[in-house]
């Protein structure tokens, strides 16, 4: 819908009016073709001024409409209308201008922002591109790498960047409306040829090729594989090249492809989900809307080394004063001057001052008493773990929350120590903690509603997508880290190289390959979990290990790395050659190469040509059918909530939309039968089997993923 009334007399004010975000629905667009139509036949009007309903202009079309057929007036014919038009529009912009709002905004005569407000043009996030137009006019208002930079990154901009690139003409730290009339009134009788976006040249860069080549490294190195980037920068080029009207035909025909692709329909899954993410309940009936959180001014991190650096420096830049504790003076020294470093660095970034003072350093625990709540980030031991919470019962106030950062332990069994379960939730932080988006909460089987919604509430105000999940060995993210990891151990021995491997993920999407990634977090992680495991120990024989351990297949190599002092990135070496020890160029090893074949005919392996789709199905597909498990077992409450997990905590490819989406797109049936083969062909890998659910789904003739909650028969959700 849109608002029309006409205001001092000669200007007509229409204003968006659809909440959340006055998106740009079939409604709406009907009530701006109306409005504006209205205005311009009205003779006592002079001038138009578009603005927004609840202080917010438009955040663009309306992604819910995407899904559907095409109904209402369309974008760019109601855009060329006012463009067009014989009287002033101008566009008075809060809070936002995204997406067809901007190019909206784009196609009226003066723009006028407030301070705080955001513009930019996100399209390329949902896998589309600015086809209202935007791929068109912004290019000619800004110049190409400008627009080139705003379209292939959908980054959102200030008003005062929005101001210095020309995008609009004034900026206002008073009632934009207002300014915006004011504008209206001076510029009436104007001419608005040279105001029509569409009449002007585009500005060209000396060196066009070499913009785009560098733009198009760029857009293949963010996200590998993905198409709206590329399509994007297409379209930029355009309108360097072609006059107006041709561009937006290329526009139109960039965005029919995208429009209808698997990789949109991905992204703007992935949309929906992130925010669905947020709606967590309990089988209790707690929900995000019936549980109130606490307000969190003060919290003290217990642990200063990589993860709980990184943590404080979350909790700071969050305007939340911190307490951060170590035992020795040594680790709490490299501790404080990392902290300070990084927030400086950050600082200095955003031209502000470090907000250092709202953190002290202490040895005392003591310090803790007065504090909100605690984030425990100590070595990942439980006997530790468990003296730490036993003295946060002793120490803190009674009502103070308990957190722990683990990454796999059991929660519950640390709220059995303390003198408040309810009051211990689990905050899984992903490293670097002050850079990863993804934060899982683990909810025991006896956190409050109240601590849950704290925790969650915590995450969010941190910048962080926070996802509800059940306690269980590994939660949801490293539960189906190890399964995926073993299958691309497996395909080592069976003749794959690790960068064979890692091209192949790489290639799907990931960002970084499996053993790059291994190499980076360090490979004695996994080394000591699988020691506290009992997977290693005395009576494994050192010259031969064991291939089958705990009733399944099981494989050494990462373990006889180790030992060989190849832990990774840190040591130089370790799936990879690096130039010195924390080296960041990852160089395929020959040693490794010689390693592996000897590992294979010491153990009478004989190597097999492995294609990239199988390296691929198996790695990915362990994983859908682990999230399978998930489900059943009640730990996590959704697919949706899985798929957020990997995107924002394992690298998995957005426009794949996450592991149970990818799983849905390529077809339960096909997932299945590619288990089944896999399995057939390793009966000792448990994980290869297909899970109860799958097969119940496929039975089902793979229902919409919405529907697949309605399959699991699980008497113990903690989701
Ligand atoms: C020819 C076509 C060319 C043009 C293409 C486009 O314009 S493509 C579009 C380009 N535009 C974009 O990509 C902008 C996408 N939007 C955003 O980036 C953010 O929502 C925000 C910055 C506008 C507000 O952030 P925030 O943290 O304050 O709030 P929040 O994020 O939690 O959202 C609140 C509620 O609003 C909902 N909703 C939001 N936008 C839309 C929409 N466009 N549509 C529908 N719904 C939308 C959202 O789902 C949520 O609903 P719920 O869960 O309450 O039922």
């Amino acid at each position: 819908m849109a608002q029309y009334a006409r205001t001092k007399g000669s200007i007509a004010l229409i204003t968006l009016t659809n909440p959340p975000v006055n998106a740009l629905s079939a409604a709406v667009r009907k009530g701006i073709t109306e409005a504006v139509a209205r205005a311009f036949k009205d003779t006592r009007v002079k001038a138009v001024v578009l603005c927004g309903e609840n202080g917010k202009f438009c955040g663009g079309a309306d992604i819910r409409e995407f899904a559907k057929a095409m109904s209402g007036p369309p974008l760019v014919p109601m855009i060329h209308a006012i463009e067009a038009g014989e009287k002033p529009v101008v566009a008075a912009i809060e809070e936002m201008a995204l997406g067809g709002g901007l190019e909206l905004a784009l196609g009226c005569h003066y723009r006028v922002a407030h301070a705080k407000a955001r513009l930019g043009l996100p399209e390329v996030t949902l896998g589309l591109l600015p086809a209202a137009g935007g791929t068109q006019r912004l290019p000619r208002l800004t110049g190409i790498p400008a627009a080139l930079d705003l379209i292939t990154t959908g980054r959102h901009i200030s008003a005062q960047e929005a101001l210095k690139l020309g995008i609009v003409d004034r900026v206002t730290e008073g009632n934009a409306v207002e300014a915006a009339v004011e504008l209206a009134l001076s510029v009436v009788g104007r001419p608005l040829a040279p105001r029509r976006l569409s009449n002007h040249a585009t500005p060209l860069p000396a060196d066009l090729d070499g913009v785009f080549e560098e733009v198009l490294v760029q857009v293949k190195r963010r996200a590998r594989g993905a198409m709206a980037p590329v399509a994007c920068a297409k379209a930029v080029r355009a309108a360097a090249e072609l006059p107006y009207s041709r561009g937006l035909e290329c526009e139109r025909e960039l965005m029919n492809t995208l429009f209808t692709s698997g990789q949109a329909r991905a992204l703007q899954y992935c949309f929906f989900a992130q925010r669905a993410a947020g709606k967590w309940s309990l089988p209790n009936g707690a929900r995000w809307d019936n549980s109130r959180p606490r307000a969190v001014h003060t919290a003290g991190v217990i642990g200063l080394g990589t993860m709980g650096r990184g943590i404080a420096v979350c909790l700071v830049k969050a305007g939340i004063s911190v307490v951060a504790v170590e035992t020795e003076e040594k680790q709490l020294d490299s501790g404080r001057r990392a902290v300070r470093g990084m927030l400086e660095r950050d600082a200095k970034r955003r031209g502000v001052t470090a907000p250092l003072h709202m953190i002290t350093f202490t040895l005392s625990m003591q310090q803790l008493r007065d504090v909100d709540l605690v984030i425990e980030a100590v070595f990942e031991d439980m006997a530790l773990k468990k003296s730490v919470f036993a003295e946060l019962s002793r120490v803190c106030r009674p009502n103070a929350l308990l957190c722990t950062n683990t990454s796999g332990l059991d929660v519950d069994e640390l709220a059995s120590v303390t003198d408040r379960p309810p009051l211990v939730v689990g905050m899984h932080f992903f490293a670097p903690a002050h850079v990863m988006k993804l934060l899982e909460v683990i909810c025991g089987p006896r956190s409050s509603p109240e601590t849950v919604a704290t925790a969650m509430t915590l995450g969010k105000r941190l910048g962080k997508v926070s996802v509800a999940v059940g306690n269980c060995p590994g939660f949801v993210g490293n539960r189906m880290l190890k399964l995926y990891l073993d299958q691309a151990h497996f395909l080592l021995e069976e003749g794959a190289s690790p960068e064979q491997v890692d091209q192949a993920l790489e290639e799907f999407g990931f960002a970084l390959g499996i053993f790059k990634v291994a190499d980076l977090s360090g490979l004695d992680i996994g080394w000591r979990v699988r020691k506290a495991a009992g997977l290693i120990g005395p009576d494994v024989d050192p010259k031969f290990p064991s291939r089958h351990r705990q009733g399944r297949r099981y494989c050494p190599l990462p373990d006889l790395l180790c030992e060989q002092g190849r832990l990774g990135q840190k040591s130089g070496r370790g799936w990879y050659l690096y130039d010195s020890a924390g080296g960041k160029e990852a160089r395929p090893d020959p040693a490794i190469s010689s390693f592996l074949q000897e590992y294979r005919l010491r153990y009478g392996i004989s190597a097999r040509r492995i294609t990239e789709q199988e390296v691929v199905e198996r790695c990915v597909f362990v994983l859908a059918n682990e999230g399978f498990r998930i489900l059943e077992d009640g730990m996590a409450a959704a697919p949706e909530d899985i798929d957020m997990v990997y995107v924002f905590g394992y690298g998995w490819p957005r426009h794949r939309g996450g592991p149970m989406f990818h799983a849905a797109q390529v077809g339960l049936a096909t997932v299945l039968q590619r288990l089944e083969f896999y399995h057939r062909q390793n009966p000792d890998i448990p994980h290869l089997q297909p899970s109860t659910l799958l097969r119940r789904l496929v039975g089902a003739r793979s229902p919409p993923m919405q529907q697949w909650k309605q399959h699991i028969r699980s008497i113990n959700s903690q989701l």
